[in-house]
């Protein structure tokens, strides 16, 4: 059996080389050309770890092969995948516009029957509208089955989630169906949710929210900590330890970003609206990450005595580490609130560019950490990259005008810095400069590692 894949994003490419990696036969379209021709050429559009190889072994193996012949792939492939992206629109809702090119392309060209998998983001119904716009685009009648299956990736770590999955979940109302979408995980061990489309499409968004609403409650618990001086990551420690909670995603920082929670909470606020109903909770897990990084910057502001003129080291620039991806990331946000105070901006980030939407007198990227931090005021740490945990901080104190470290990740060690001669402020752990409560004297940010 042929699968196809409809759209070669983070989710497509790694769907199409994961289903490869099974045994499977793909073909892989994006209507984006770049992107198209650089995957048919072995190169991989965008960094995601492990992908590339497996891009280079399959691409040997023959079992994957991209092309731009929709009609011929449509007609080849008994089974395909829509892995389109679901963005937001202005008013919040997920703007499907992509989902329904692509079904009303595969009602068009069908020629027999065919399993439609839906793997991209969608609102409740959407599973129902797909099965219309398909209907609607086809010349003759030709039977098909439209099956809702959402994914769970993380960026960073997508092969690895992708072959390790927590849960696969499949919504159909058609049991063969289903059954054909579970026989194309063979070898891939986990538990098999099976349910109606639209349970599918709801335990999707109820999974991200859950996740965001996490993180918004230890970061407002963070805020909480920061007056009466004690230290978050104690908090969510003993907190974590009760298997109920889990330590995970209890990470306090300048909140969360990436293309898919701020848009999925958005994209489920709305429904839930649009239902006559309201997700409070969601609601205000959304509002405490919006100001996420204004409180940050607020914090953090006396201690350099004003942004204004004062030359900042800016480190991490995508959402999170292992990821060039910048879509909805706290730094650029960070960066944004740093003009607005008059402040200059030396970035560094392993991988991603800075956009070009900066004034370059103001906003300057460098190659190298030391040359972000040369003559800098302040560093401001924004993103989790492994190097700017391991990096010689005593060392790198010498370049620096004055040793001022604002972790926006919680991720060093402040004691530590301390001792080095820095000033480090991190958000919710400053009860050491704030008063005496200090529960815990050693803190060990790696030991907690939340948010793996
Ligand atoms: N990025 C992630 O980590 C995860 C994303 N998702 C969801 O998966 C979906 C895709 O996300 P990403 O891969 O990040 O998106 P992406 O933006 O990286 O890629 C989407 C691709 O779809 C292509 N496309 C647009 N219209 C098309 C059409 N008519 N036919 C074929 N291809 C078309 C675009 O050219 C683009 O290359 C979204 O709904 C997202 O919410 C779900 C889990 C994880
Ligand atoms: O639907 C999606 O697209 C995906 O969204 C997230 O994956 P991703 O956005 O790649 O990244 P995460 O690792 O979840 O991090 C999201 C953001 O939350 C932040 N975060 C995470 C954990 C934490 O404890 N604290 C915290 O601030 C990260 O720094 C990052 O900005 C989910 O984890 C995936 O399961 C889901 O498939």
């Amino acid at each position: 059996m042929k699968i196809l894949i409809m759209g070669l994003g983070y989710v497509g490419a790694t769907t199409g080389l994961v289903f490869a990696d099974l045994g499977w036969n793909v073909i892989g379209y994006d209507p984006n050309e770049e992107r198209l021709s650089a995957l048919a050429r072995g190169s991989l559009p965008f960094y995601e770890p492990g992908l590339s190889d497996k891009l280079k072994e399959h691409g040997e193996t023959g079992r994957i092969r991209f092309t731009s012949d929709l009609q011929k792939a449509i007609s080849e492939c008994e089974t395909i995948f829509i892995c389109v992206g679901t963005p937001a629109k202005e008013d919040g809702s997920a703007d499907l516009q992509y989902i329904e090119q692509a079904a009303v392309s595969i009602g068009r060209y069908m020629q027999d029957d065919k399993l439609v998998v839906i793997k991209s983001t969608v609102p409740v119904g959407t599973n129902e509208k797909v099965a219309a716009w398909i209907a609607g685009a086809q010349p003759s009648n030709i039977s098909f089955d439209v099956v809702s299956n959402p994914e769970f990736l993380r960026e960073g770590r997508a092969l690895y989630d992708a072959f390790h999955p927590e849960r696969i979940v499949i919504g159909s109302h058609q049991p063969e169906a289903a059954r054909k979408v579970q026989r194309l995980y063979k070898g891939i061990s986990c538990p098999m949710v099976l349910c109606s489309p639209r349970t599918a499409e709801l335990i999707k968004y109820a999974s991200n929210a859950y996740l965001a609403v996490k993180i918004s409650y230890i970061n407002e618990l963070a805020r909480l900590c920061d007056r009466i001086g004690v230290d978050v990551r104690d908090v969510a420690a003993g907190m974590g330890l009760d298997s109920r909670i889990g330590r995970r995603f209890l990470h306090a920082g300048i909140g969360f970003g990436g293309s898919c929670f701020p848009k999925d909470i958005q994209a489920l606020i709305h429904e839930a609206h649009r239902h006559g109903t309201k997700l409070t909770i969601v609601e205000q897990a959304h509002e405490v990450n919006r100001t996420q990084v204004r409180y940050a910057i607020d914090l953090w502001e006396p201690a350099i005595g004003g942004f204004e003129n004062k030359t900042v080291a800016v480190l991490g620039l995508s959402f999170k580490k292992d990821t060039d991806d910048l879509r909805e990331s706290p730094s650029l946000a960070i960066i944004d609130e740093l003009l607005r105070r008059h402040a200059y901006v030396q970035a560094h980030d392993p991988l991603a560019r800075l956009p070009e939407i900066y004034p370059r007198t103001r906003v300057k990227q460098f190659e190298t950490m030391e040359g972000a931090l040369y003559d800098a005021d302040a560093v401001i740490i924004a993103a989790d990259w492994d190097q700017y945990a391991g990096a010689d901080w005593a060392k790198l104190k010498a370049k620096m005008h004055r040793p001022i470290i604002f972790d926006g990740k919680n991720m060093l060690s402040g004691r530590r810095l301390r001792e080095l001669g820095y000033e480090y402020w991190g958000i919710g752990t400053n009860a050491e400069s704030i008063g005496p409560d200090v529960s815990c004297s050693e803190h060990h940010p790696e030991r907690m590692n939340s948010q793996v």
